[in-house]
């Protein structure tokens, strides 16, 4: 460890301290070893060192006050010899992510895409989920796929203009190669590829995900060829219209925007906006139903404020502070993202008296944050109280950071938001979802990857009588 570096267990030639973590899920041994070192430590992913972030204190010093410090990406794991340094989630701190990262967000913020607004295309969208469910009244079904598919629509309507039927074969075959490779970037194939350089050419099963993301790219490229022949300059109908109109503008030369990066771009803010908002819905679902109390409030609150209306809007949310924390401790509670996404500092700098050399990866652990004892009332059960103070308003604790913060903070917070919401006001309005009774108790230990997700599982569909449980 170099000079004032954090702590950490002894490394291992080779191996590093790898043996000090579960591969198959490390979040309890981050939790060990901070107990041991304290909230900042440090590990060797074979000879390379790496800092974990835990606590609320620390990681706001590393991610906000010193935000440039800590903003870089390692550019040397497997996932960046996959994505061949493209796309917005993975590059450096720098001109080129700068550049995207902003143009994401105004093409976000610019609801008005093409006809429909934001919030239109969401509860469009609703309404082919519906389908499903009314289907399913009085039976039980899994929403895995259903989720799944809903938030992966919502994002291919603002990228590509287009949403697909849940059985259509494009979209299946992506969910499959990016499930599989969500799977193997996070199992121990990739962390003996990122120890060992030497093997990363020989035929071991880490190839998978390169053949995995090229088969994303050839079937995501047949969008750019239809986009290119059928958009009319100046009047972008989608994401991929407004890219090809900024190239209009900017050229090649000297700008960091190619049609190279296009796919690889697109292909980011799918992956970075489906498998989080679907596994967060997913463990939201699943607590409502074994928390019937706080799904039925949830009822109320949402008859009351929609008693008449055809339709839930964005805007309701002023009027929903129960739901509104219902949301919150759902987020809190699914951890979605429990790592963050790796950083990597750009500066020699220093985190709470050590350290840390540029260049060093850093993991912010967002999971010591959100169950944080002394920031949260209740940090280790799923209470909406958690978000409401005294006289039931909603508030937001500054431990609440499952899009994490600073300079690298999710981009696609705004829209994540307005999906939970809508989603969940519109089907909770019309439907009740119970427990199976032979489903035996509750498993809520998710399975560990990028993203946590719940284990599978069926809920009960029952329609409910509209305004039923407003009591004006
Ligand atoms: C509940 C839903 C979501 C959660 C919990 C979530 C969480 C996160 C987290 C923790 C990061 C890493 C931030 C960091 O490195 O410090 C991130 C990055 C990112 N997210 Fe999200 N996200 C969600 C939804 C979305 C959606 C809907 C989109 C797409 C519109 C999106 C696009 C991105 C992108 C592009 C990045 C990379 C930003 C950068 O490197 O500058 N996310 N997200």
């Amino acid at each position: 460890r170099p000079k004032n570096f954090p702590p950490g267990p002894t490394p291992l030639p080779i191996f590093g301290t790898i043996f000090s973590l579960s591969l198959q899920n490390p979040l309890k041994d981050f939790e060990r070893l901070r107990k041991h070192y304290g909230d900042v430590y440090s590990l060797f992913i074979g000879p390379t060192p790496v800092v974990v972030i835990n606590g609320l204190q620390a990681m706001k010093e590393a991610l906000v006050t010193k935000g440039a410090d800590f903003a870089g990406r390692p550019q040397d794991r497997m996932v960046n010899d996959v994505t061949e340094r493209k796309g917005v989630i993975l590059a450096d701190y720098g001109p080129a992510w700068r550049e995207h990262r902003r143009f994401a967000l105004m093409t976000l913020k610019n609801f008005g895409l093409g006809k429909q607004t934001m919030e239109e295309r969401i509860l469009g969208e609703i309404q082919h989920i519906m389908e499903p469910l009314e289907k399913s009244v009085g039976k039980t079904l899994s929403p895995r796929i259903m989720f799944h598919n809903a938030a992966s629509n919502i994002i291919c309507q603002v990228l590509f203009g287009t949403r697909y039927k849940y059985d259509d074969e494009f979209i299946k075959l992506i969910v499959r190669f990016f499930t599989e490779n969500a799977k193997i970037i996070n199992g121990p194939w990739a962390t003996l590829y990122d120890s060992l350089p030497m093997i990363r050419h020989l035929p071991l099963p880490f190839k998978k995900v390169f053949e995995n993301y090229e088969s994303c790219q050839k079937l995501a490229s047949p969008l750019l060829t239809e986009h290119k022949k059928t958009r009319v300059p100046g009047k972008p109908r989608d994401l991929l219209d407004c890219y090809l109109d900024e190239l209009d503008k900017v050229g090649d030369e000297g700008s960091s925007f190619s049609e190279s990066q296009l796919i690889s771009y697109a292909l980011d803010i799918y992956f970075a906006g489906t498998d989080t908002t679907s596994n967060t819905l997913l463990t939201g679902f699943l607590y409502l139903m074994t928390h019937p109390h706080i799904q039925e409030r949830c009822q109320q609150e949402i008859d009351c404020v929609l008693d008449g209306k055809d339709q839930a809007s964005f805007e309701d949310r002023h009027k929903m502070p129960y739901i509104q924390a219902v949301i919150h401790e759902m987020q809190r509670i699914a951890n979605t993202v429990p790592l963050s996404v790796p950083h990597c500092t750009t500066n020699d700098t220093e985190l709470m008296g050590y350290s840390i050399p540029k260049g060093t990866l850093i993991i912010p652990n967002l999971t010591s944050v959100l169950s944080e004892e002394g920031q949260w009332k209740f940090p280790h059960e799923f209470n909406p109280e958690n978000f409401l103070n005294d006289q039931g308003e909603f508030v937001k604790p500054e431990a609440f950071l499952p899009f994490s913060a600073g300079p690298r903070m999710c981009l696609g917070e705004g829209l994540a938001r307005m999906e939970l919401f809508l989603i969940l006001v519109t089907l909770l309005r019309k439907f009740k979802f119970i427990w199976p009774e032979d489903a035996g108790e509750p498993d809520y230990t998710p399975v560990f990857g990028v993203t946590l997700t719940p284990k599978p599982y069926c809920m009960k569909v029952q329609l409910r009588a509209e305004g039923e449980l407003c009591v004006n």
